[in-house]
């Protein structure tokens, strides 16, 4: 038994696995083109269903446990599903090849992270524009600098993330997409540092809330605010002095020339973020794919006005999958309510539910209406 033939064998088998993954996604993009044509949805939880119970089994005679199986395959059909969304989304809105994307911080910050994925599920290349802050990355865009903007909206671990739900109140952008992304954060030193030896830790406010039980083991540590991770990262980079670490992610690190020493710092095992993209010019969602539309509304403070709106999108069958609320500035002890409805702005439902709701608020305007990219993955019994 030759190690380097045996190895050898192994490389071929994962080029053959990756061309057979790519011919899949070729075959479900023709999926997708035979959707657009007899406009059916997306997706299809009984296929799916079928198709691991089928895999499942062949799996078995071949030695390969279920959950491994299943695992695979909820990922495979995973990116499938995202792909058709996107692949028909274009169809609908065309636009140019090349984005111009404003994000928080410079390359390798998590906000970097998900435009990369976002955009490039569409196919698109990027011009990266890397921002201080949220207000720039909001500003750019309604300027016409940059084409869109990408924003995390809410995190698993430490919530809601307020400056971006007030910018929101302000801006004329629409929401035009979103995107979730796993958030691994690590501590990161230069290559050899001693962990012993660590006396300052470089990170971004919501980054250190989201590891903040890790942190307190290290009452004695230094920790230092920073406008981003890539911010963090480029300071201990920079100072070259192995008593400093960064939290940010591992692909971060290693644009950087830093190494993962910790992994899975979040408080949460599963530490994900919610992103949203915003643009000048709102998007048509096509009816194949599930879409999310996102308002804002003041109601007046007559005890239960928020209760009769939430009514109306109940008598409408309309789910609402997400409720959040901020003060509304200038305006002490109101507040401005954040609502996710599971739905198309064009569809009847959302029509109807809308021309009720206008009569009833003091202020409603609909923020986007976007592919909802949240796959929930298919099980079998
Ligand atoms: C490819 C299709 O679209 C979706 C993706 C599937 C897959 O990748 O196998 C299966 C069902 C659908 O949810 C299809 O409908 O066949």
């Amino acid at each position: 038994m030759d190690l380097n033939q045996i190895r050898k064998d192994i490389n071929q088998v994962d080029s053959d696995l990756l061309k057979l993954l790519a011919h899949r996604r070729q075959l479900t993009l023709n999926v997708a083109r035979s959707k657009e044509i007899d406009l059916k949805p997306v997706r299809d939880q009984e296929r799916e269903a079928q198709l691991l119970e089928k895999l499942v089994a062949q799996g078995k005679e071949q030695g390969l446990d279920a959950q491994y199986v299943v695992r695979i395959f909820q990922t495979v059909i995973e990116d499938s599903v995202l792909r058709q969304q996107a692949w028909l989304q274009g169809q609908q809105n065309t636009s140019q090849d090349l984005v111009r994307v404003a994000y928080l911080g410079a390359k390798g910050s998590y906000s970097y992270v998900a435009a990369h994925g976002y955009f490039t599920r569409r196919d698109k290349s990027l011009i990266e524009m890397g921002f201080p802050t949220f207000d720039e990355v909001v500003r750019s865009v309604e300027r016409g600098n940059a084409d869109y903007g990408i924003l995390p909206l809410e995190n698993t671990s430490s919530g809601s993330i307020n400056e971006v739900y007030d910018l929101l109140q302000q801006t004329s952008l629409q929401i035009v997409g979103e995107t979730t992304e796993s958030i691994g954060h690590c501590l990161l030193t230069l290559p050899g540092a001693n962990l012993d030896e660590i006396t300052t830790i470089y990170a971004h406010p919501q980054v250190i809330s989201q590891c903040s039980n890790h942190l307190r083991q290290y009452p004695n540590i230094k920790l230092e605010y920073c406008s981003s991770s890539a911010h963090a990262m480029a300071q201990v980079a920079n100072l070259n002095d192995p008593s400093h670490a960064a939290i940010a992610s591992q692909a971060g690190g290693e644009l950087y020339g830093l190494d993962a020493r910790i992994d899975k710092l979040a408080n949460q095992a599963e530490n994900e973020s919610r992103f949203i993209v915003v643009s000048r010019k709102a998007l048509d969602v096509p009816v194949q794919v599930p879409a999310k539309t996102t308002l804002i509304m003041a109601t007046g403070q007559k005890s239960g006005s928020l209760v009769d709106a939430l009514l109306i999108l109940k008598q409408n069958g309309l789910i609402m999958s997400k409720l959040t609320s901020r003060p509304i500035p200038g305006n002490p002890w109101e507040e401005m309510f954040y609502l996710d409805v599971e739905a198309n702005i064009n569809s009847d439902a959302m029509k109807q539910a809308m021309a009720q709701l206008v009569p009833i608020t003091r202020f409603i305007k609909v923020l986007g209406c976007y592919q909802s990219e949240r796959i929930i993955p298919t099980e079998i019994e």
